[in-house]
């Protein structure tokens, strides 16, 4: 199943929280909504799954020959950002009721849920009520209850949040296992460091716009985003002097004595390296890679100082 947002646009009373969006996600591939609070992901995953409706603009799901607007519910694996379980029954009556929902036989349903209880280490709870869990094994709950069916859209809006690191580890992997098994996967997320392993692409928001998008590897060529460097000197140095020399871009002061600069894709690190040499005596240096969490930052500084400019 192939997902097609084209143009849309998504406008609330105050806020038009979706501006002329367009991306797709082809079938077997994991794409990532990336942004800050109120950027938009949640709009457009709404829209998704057929909980709102674009105000102009189009949604396609296309499957096989037939096209749709939003993903069908039989199809569909969707984990909302408000979880919906229902809290006095437990973990079992919670399963089986999302499971009949989506038209599971008895059968299938005593197949799976023990395999997955015990994927996701929650095999002891079954007869627990779901208030009585943490947070993060409710998360997990809501989980199998998305998953159970086998969809061949998943959706998952904020899927890592209340995890702990390792479920945060063991998800990564189903969510992998799924994509090979062909799923066609949307998530939305803040955990920039947790995504860019996962996925195919990304899309960047900012105030309901995309800001950025393709693979990691797209958006580190789009920003320039050059090289870094982590260098320790003997003593705190000149920061002014630091910052004028040639293919410096900017610096940020890390602890005492210690700084991360970043470094224009133009000049060699070897160059850099001897200019700084003159400002102190340097204990340790370290070449280091920007992460998707500093690509993020670098593309909303673009958008703020473009916007900046055509204000004056
Ligand atoms: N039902 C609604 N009625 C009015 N405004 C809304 C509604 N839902 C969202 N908004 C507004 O639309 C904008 C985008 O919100 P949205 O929830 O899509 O962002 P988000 O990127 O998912 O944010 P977060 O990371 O905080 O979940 C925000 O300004 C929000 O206040």
């Amino acid at each position: 199943m192939q997902i097609n947002i084209i143009n849309a646009t998504k406008k609330y009373t105050s806020v038009t929280a979706v501006k002329n969006v367009s991306f797709n996600v082809n079938q077997g591939e994991i794409v990532a909504l990336l942004g800050t609070n109120g950027a938009g992901k949640s709009s457009i995953v709404r829209m998704l799954v057929g909980l709102t409706k674009p105000d102009s603009g189009t949604i396609e799901i296309i499957h096989q020959d037939s096209n749709f607007s939003s993903v069908p519910k039989a199809y569909l694996g969707y984990l909302p950002e408000e979880r919906g379980l229902f809290l006095d029954r437990t973990v079992q009556d919670n399963i089986l009721y999302f499971a009949k929902l989506r038209g599971l036989s008895n059968k299938s349903i005593t197949e799976k849920l023990h395999y997955w209880l015990e994927r996701f280490m929650l095999s002891d709870k079954l007869k627990e009520e779901v208030k009585s869990l943490s947070k993060g094994n409710q998360q997990k709950v809501q989980l199998i209850t998305a998953i159970f069916h086998e969809p061949k859209v998943l959706i998952l809006d904020e899927p890592f949040s209340g995890l702990d690191p390792i479920n945060q580890e063991f998800l990564i992997e189903v969510i992998k296992e799924f994509k090979n098994k062909g799923m066609t996967i949307l998530l939305s997320a803040h955990q920039m460091n947790l995504v860019e392993r996962l996925v195919d692409k990304v899309i960047l928001m900012n105030s309901g716009e995309i800001i950025l998008e393709g693979t990691i590897a797209d958006v580190h060529a789009q920003l320039q985003s050059g090289k870094r460097l982590i260098v320790r000197f003997s003593s705190n140095v000149d920061t002014i002097q630091l910052n004028s020399l040639d293919g410096i871009m900017s610096y940020k002061m890390i602890s005492d004595n210690e700084y991360q600069l970043a470094i224009s894709e133009e000049v060699s690190l070897n160059c850099v390296i001897d200019k700084i040499m003159h400002l102190g005596t340097i204990l340790e240096i370290k070449s280091d890679h920007f992460d998707l969490h500093d690509l993020y930052l670098m593309a909303v500084e673009k958008v703020v100082k473009k916007m900046e400019n055509n204000d004056e």
